[in-house]
């Protein structure tokens, strides 16, 4: 498992000179604002102060969830099978939105219900779905840690085949129902208000929903400050392999992208199993699930872009990634007051 120093610290000095050269940059000071900041996060990251982001990588995690049989979604559970031959045919929003970035996309099974083709898919299956958790533990410990190794190996395939910035992203039916489990438990909150439609139940269905989550937070009675434990009793196997390779990514200085409220609630997993893993990620978008807003709030996040979406696949994230190509090429490209001969005003 990662130990707090498997994750190097944040470059400052890059940082620092970073600070000080955007200053030089033919535009009044600080008027680039949040991008500004995120070359800044960018330099500090990789230890450049000239940062690439590209190729960036886009993981896709699918798994199945047994509590899916509690009618807890809109979609029945075969839907993460069908939705994975569909990201193979390159048809889901997230191939669109990956092949606009130049991303290298994978598609990870680690726990698919149904036998997929192996043509197209990563098949790194853990097991074949978690177990409906308001019954017994959704998996063992040790294929918690499976699925987390699944996403370290993920992250690293992609880092080792030249990819300097991650995206990561998820499919499985019923995965908002363990997120807002896991997220109650994580924050210490009451389930009704991290509960939400997910795939869009009507809203006479959210107390049902509620409920199921309730009866499960009870029965399975996860230690808070046992991360793993939580992943095995309440969590899913896309999960605990998104959280793997925000640890993965973290461990080689690589910038990740957050997309959305399951991605985050993964995000808060990762950073309580290792804290420093919070130093890498880029919350990419804000998610209408109403969970979302207290996960950011317990990573003290604030997303980039706010699209009303709750799709997602890492389709979030990767709409966010031109955003940090942008301030990269902001350092790369940009003129300064004394090349361009542009007088320098004064701010102080
Ligand atoms: O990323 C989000 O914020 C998000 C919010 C709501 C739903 N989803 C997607 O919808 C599925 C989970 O919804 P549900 O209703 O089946 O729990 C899963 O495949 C997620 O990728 C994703
Ligand atoms: C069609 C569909 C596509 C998805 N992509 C991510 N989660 C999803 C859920 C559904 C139902």
């Amino acid at each position: 498992m990662f130990t707090p120093d498997a994750i190097p610290p944040l470059d400052r000095d890059a940082g620092d000179r970073v600070r000080g050269y955007l200053d030089t940059l033919t535009k009044p000071p600080g008027s680039l604002g949040r991008l500004e900041q995120l070359a800044i996060a960018l330099a500090e990251m990789t230890g450049d102060a000239f940062p690439d982001v590209t190729p960036p990588a886009v993981l896709v995690f699918a798994a199945d969830h047994g509590v899916a049989h509690e009618g807890v979604s809109a979609f029945p559970q075969h839907v993460t099978a069908q939705m994975v031959a569909n990201f193979v045919a390159g048809g889901a929003a997230i191939n669109v939105f990956a092949r606009q970035i130049g991303a290298r996309l994978e598609v990870i099974d680690v726990g698919v219900a149904a036998e997929l083709p192996g043509e197209g898919v990563v098949v790194d299956k853990v097991r074949a779905g978690t177990a409906n958790f308001t019954r017994q533990d959704a998996m063992s410990r040790a294929e918690a840690r499976q699925a987390l190794d699944i996403g370290v190996r993920a992250a690293n395939r992609a880092i080792d085949a030249g990819c300097r910035c991650l995206i990561v992203g998820e499919m499985g039916i019923a995965n908002t129902t363990a997120s807002s489990a896991m997220l109650a438990v994580l924050a210490g909150e009451a389930v009704g208000p991290l509960v939400g439609a997910g795939t869009g139940i009507a809203e006479s269905r959210l107390a049902h929903k509620t409920a199921v989550i309730e009866r499960a937070i009870a029965a399975r009675q996860a230690d808070p400050d046992d991360p793993l434990e939580l992943l095995a009793k309440l969590g899913g196997l896309e999960i605990g392999a998104m959280a793997g390779a925000f640890l993965g990514s973290a461990a080689r200085r690589r910038p990740v992208l957050v997309d959305g409220f399951i991605a985050t609630v993964a995000a808060l997993l990762a950073c309580r199993l290792c804290p420093a893993t919070r130093d890498y990620l880029i919350f990419a978008h804000r998610s209408c699930e109403p969970g979302h807003e207290v996960a950011l709030s317990a990573l003290a996040a604030t997303p980039l872009l706010d699209l009303q979406m709750r799709l997602g696949e890492g389709s979030g994230a990767a709409l966010a990634f031109p955003l940090l190509q942008a301030a990269t090429r902001m350092l790369a490209e940009m003129a300064t007051f004394d090349a361009a001969g542009v007088a320098a005003g004064d701010t102080r």
